[in-house]
């Protein structure tokens, strides 16, 4: 398991943009066939991709690093569908997921196994440390909590989809939905804000081969940008503002973990302080 450690926030002006990158990117999570997953120290939270090829399956580990009998014996996990469709198995229940529809397994599930409908589907996992047992909750993206937010003259229209939130699906630490600029949209997240209560990962998808989405981290005037590509991670820890544009639109997925759950718990930050 590739282990990321947490960062002070002087240390990113000194880092060069290669240790940037293996600091804060994750840019191999999917790969046909495998179930891959990284941990971070930032809110200790487990972020991973499953790709599993149609007619197999693959099957959630227990990892040493986690010190643990399984891998939910202390931890909730949300999966998320990037792309595709298939079926998470819970324990022996069968939960069928699709595209931009989200599942919440709930600390103590033993045994968690994937399988594909097609050979795009690509799965997102996302944990943090729980210390209650919630129910696992299927949302399909139909019952995600959706708003709309943004102005066309900021070019930042774009949908906000809660799936796993304090109105919703209960969850000890875990805040996740998906946003979606509209067409002729390509910022995120705008103004930024940071949020010092609670770390913060986006995964980039529904982006073209050929597109790119510039992502902003940092605290206000001292920027750093990464520049991503589909199916990219990135990892905000709580001092870090979060925000993007996109050489064309598309969807992200967010999640956090941390002190609490409220999504309004954000210090905005103004575009002359950025
Ligand atoms: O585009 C947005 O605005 C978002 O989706 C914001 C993220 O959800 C976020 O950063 C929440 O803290």
């Amino acid at each position: 398991m590739d282990v990321r450690h947490a960062t002070h926030p002087d240390e990113i002006a000194k880092m060069t943009d290669e240790e940037l990158r293996a600091r804060f990117v994750i840019s191999d999570l999917f790969e046909a066939g495998r179930l891959t997953v990284v941990y971070s120290h930032e809110d200790r939270m487990v972020l991973g991709g499953v790709q599993p090829v149609p007619g197999t399956t693959l099957t959630l580990e227990n990892y040493p690093e986690l010190r643990a009998e399984f891998f939910c014996q202390r931890r909730e996990l949300a999966v998320t569908a990037l792309s595709g469709s298939g079926t998470v198995t819970v324990d022996g229940t069968e939960y069928e997921l699709a595209y931009m529809g989200a599942l919440y397994i709930g600390r103590g599930a033993r045994e968690i196994t994937f399988a594909a409908a097609t050979a795009d589907t690509r799965f997102f996992l996302s944990s943090a440390v729980s210390e209650t047992a919630h129910p696992t909750t299927l949302v399909p993206a139909a019952d995600a909590l959706t708003t709309q937010t943004g102005e066309q003259e900021h070019a930042n229209r774009r949908t906000v989809r809660k799936h796993i939130h304090e109105d919703g699906v209960s969850s000890s630490q875990l805040v996740l939905g998906i946003t979606a600029p509209e067409t002729g949209n390509v910022w995120n997240s705008m103004p930024p804000h940071t949020h010092d209560r609670r770390t913060e990962v986006y995964v980039y998808f529904d982006l073209a081969e050929n597109e790119r989405v510039f992502h902003f981290m940092g605290l206000p005037g001292h920027t750093r940008h990464l520049v991503l590509k589909d199916g990219d991670v990135v990892i905000s820890p709580a001092w870090s503002m979060h925000f993007g544009v996109g050489t064309t639109n598309y969807s992200f997925l967010w999640v956090m973990a941390g002190e609490n759950q409220s999504f309004a718990d954000m210090d905005q930050i103004a575009v002359p302080q950025i």
